[in-house]
């Protein structure tokens, strides 16, 4: 059965049913046909790329109703409010990020979507909100048994949607969600409240916790079911109703968790997803007075916006912004583990991850010799169909957002940086049908000024600056000279080093001598630019909930 790994780059043992699709790229489907029933490897055949076309849009027509549109059919998603799939007057085109082609139609919800959702989620809330936490948990905890059952679906689903490789859906992605539904499913159980005395008065007085009503999650588009989960299995677990607007541009698997939720006991009502740009449905949600809390990952200037909407109605507000991470790699490093570490830290998910690594600075005497090998390994991180097991990296998740990121290579080279590896570099290589993808190769820059946009501005893509620096004191200063103070990574073989330098970073998360070991108790988040709050276990609860005082005369 499937093994959910605590930490998302370990490879699961999983059984994949007979007759699984496992892969939906360049139109060869890889059928699972159990070899050998004892050890569950599975061999595959392959099927004609029209045959494969076919069967995808069977396997997934059962579960999306599609439309044609002239010899191809597209997917049609649909809102789901008050526990049905409804659908809407227009839509967006969503778009297969390796072949940038349309493939999916999105709904392009507005006030009146937003304002059927929240008469739903007002509706629920009273009973949800008056069950126990116990009963929820068996809820929470039988959504992550659907999401387990469902992984190649919904992997190869988001692998589609997003670019990313198959192997990081199956691997990191999907299991996420699933242990997200199952962390707070276990963690509701366990929330203490305070309780004072003041006998001289014959008072006590004892704090309460209750659920704030109806929250409004708005994701992004890096890791779709994954920090869609994230939000919505706190908020439902303190018992809240959610009205959820994932990211425009990766909506497949939200509206696939859709179809898992009567299934799994929750009430019409209780979750509510509606599909749309951030503009015309996000800021209806937003404005939306009857939606007291809004809970937002993506960008600050989006999150600025979200602040100004918000502001007249006082919400509480979740912030989880961007960054520009720094890796700061010391003299004594383990140069074997940091190297292949840090490589995936500034290329993993195409770099299109807030913690990912984009500044590294290395000390001077090491410099020369990290460059060689930490390129060397770079050029081995391999761009390809993201339904290739031996790919690293798949494709960036819009044509826009790849010039944008491309832009930043060519400005650096403008100011005379060297471009070490990667775009304008090497040559990439695909097949005919991902041509139009939006690939890009992982880029390294040296010879960059602190000062250059390369390494102040978070490019979120697949490009990464390498520095040397001198002294730990110089280095302390350039990492925190940024506006954002998300994450870091610091490598040295000298353990109070790396808690004295840790300390000093301005950074909501320091890794020390890795990277992305999730400890989902503790504060999850980011200072400065790079937002407001924090999410976790504990600050997950806070966030969803109000606390009360309440005083006792006996
Ligand atoms: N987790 C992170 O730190 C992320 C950072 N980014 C950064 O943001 C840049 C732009 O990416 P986007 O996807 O455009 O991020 P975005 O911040 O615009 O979108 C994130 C979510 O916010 C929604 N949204 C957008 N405008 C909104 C508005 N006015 N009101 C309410 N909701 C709104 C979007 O529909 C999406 O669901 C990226 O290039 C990257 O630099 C993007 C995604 C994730
Ligand atoms: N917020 C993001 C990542 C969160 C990771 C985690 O909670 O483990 C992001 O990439 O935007």
């Amino acid at each position: 059965m499937l093994s959910l790994t605590h930490y998302p780059f370990l490879i699961m043992d999983q059984q994949l049913p007979s007759g699984t699709l496992l892969s939906l790229e360049s139109g060869i489907f890889w059928r699972a046909a159990r070899t050998n029933e004892d050890t569950d490897r599975v061999g595959v055949s392959e099927q004609s790329p029209e045959d494969s076309h076919r069967e995808l849009l069977h396997s997934l027509k059962s579960i999306l109703p599609t439309m044609a549109a002239g010899k191809k059919e597209l997917l049609m998603l649909e809102n789901f409010i008050g526990g049905k799939f409804l659908p809407c007057s227009s839509y967006i085109d969503s778009y297969d990020p390796s072949t940038g082609e349309v493939y999916c139609k999105v709904p392009n919800s507005g006030k009146e979507e937003i304002e059927a959702a929240v008469e739903a989620a007002r509706e629920a809330f009273p009973a949800w909100s008056s069950r126990s936490p116990q009963e929820r948990s068996m809820v929470l905890n039988r959504l992550a048994d659907l999401v387990e059952q469902s992984l190649e679906e919904l992997a190869q689903a988001e692998s589609k949607d997003q670019g990313k490789t198959l192997t990081l859906a199956r691997t990191m992605d999907i299991p996420r969600a699933a242990q997200n539904f199952r962390f707070f499913a276990s963690s509701i159980l366990h929330h203490t409240t305070e309780c004072t005395q003041m006998d001289h008065l014959s008072c006590m007085h004892y704090t309460v916790r209750t659920p704030v009503g109806i929250a409004g999650l708005i994701s992004p588009w890096n890791l779709p079911l994954y920090l869609l989960t994230w939000k919505i299995a706190p908020a439902i677990a303190a018992g809240n109703t959610v009205i959820a607007k994932p990211s425009e541009l990766t909506s497949v698997t939200a509206w696939m968790l859709c179809k898992l939720l009567d299934k799994a006991g929750v009430p019409p009502g209780v979750i509510n997803i509606v599909f749309g740009t951030g503009p015309r449905v996000g800021e209806a949600l937003v404005s939306h007075p009857e939606v007291p809390v809004i809970s937002f990952t993506g960008s600050q200037p989006t999150a600025e916006r979200i602040t100004q909407l918000s502001a007249p109605h006082c919400k509480k507000l979740s912030l989880e912004l961007g960054g520009k991470n720094p890796a700061i790699i010391f003299e004594d490093a383990n140069l074997e583990e940091c190297i292949p570490a840090t490589v995936r830290s500034s290329f993993a998910n195409q770099g299109e991850i807030c913690l990912c690594t984009s500044r590294i600075f290395v000390q001077r005497n090491i410099y020369s010799e990290f460059l060689k090998k930490f390129v060397e390994a770079t050029r081995k991180w391999k761009v390809g169909m993201p339904s290739d097991p031996s790919a690293s990296m798949g494709a960036l998740i819009s044509k826009a957002h790849l010039e944008k990121v491309r832009s930043y290579v060519m400005k650096a080279r403008a100011e005379g940086a060297q471009i070490l590896c990667g775009e304008g570099v090497d040559q990439l290589s695909l097949p005919l049908r991902n041509q139009a993808g939006y690939f890009m190769l992982p880029t390294v820059i040296t010879d960059v000024k602190d000062e250059s946009c390369c390494m102040k501005e978070e490019i979120f893509g697949p490009v990464t600056c390498v520095v040397p620096f001198d002294s730990e004191e110089e280095v302390i200063k350039r990492a925190n000279s940024v506006k954002y103070g998300l994450a870091a990574t610091v490598w040295s073989s000298n353990v109070s080093l790396t808690h004295r330098v840790a300390k000093k970073l301005q950074a909501g998360l320091v890794w020390t001598n890795c990277w992305l070991i999730r400890e989902l108790n503790l504060p999850f988040g980011g200072m400065k630019s790079s937002g407001i709050g924090r999410e976790g276990a504990k600050d997950s609860y806070d966030f969803f909930t109000e606390i009360k005082t309440i005083t006792v005369k006996h």
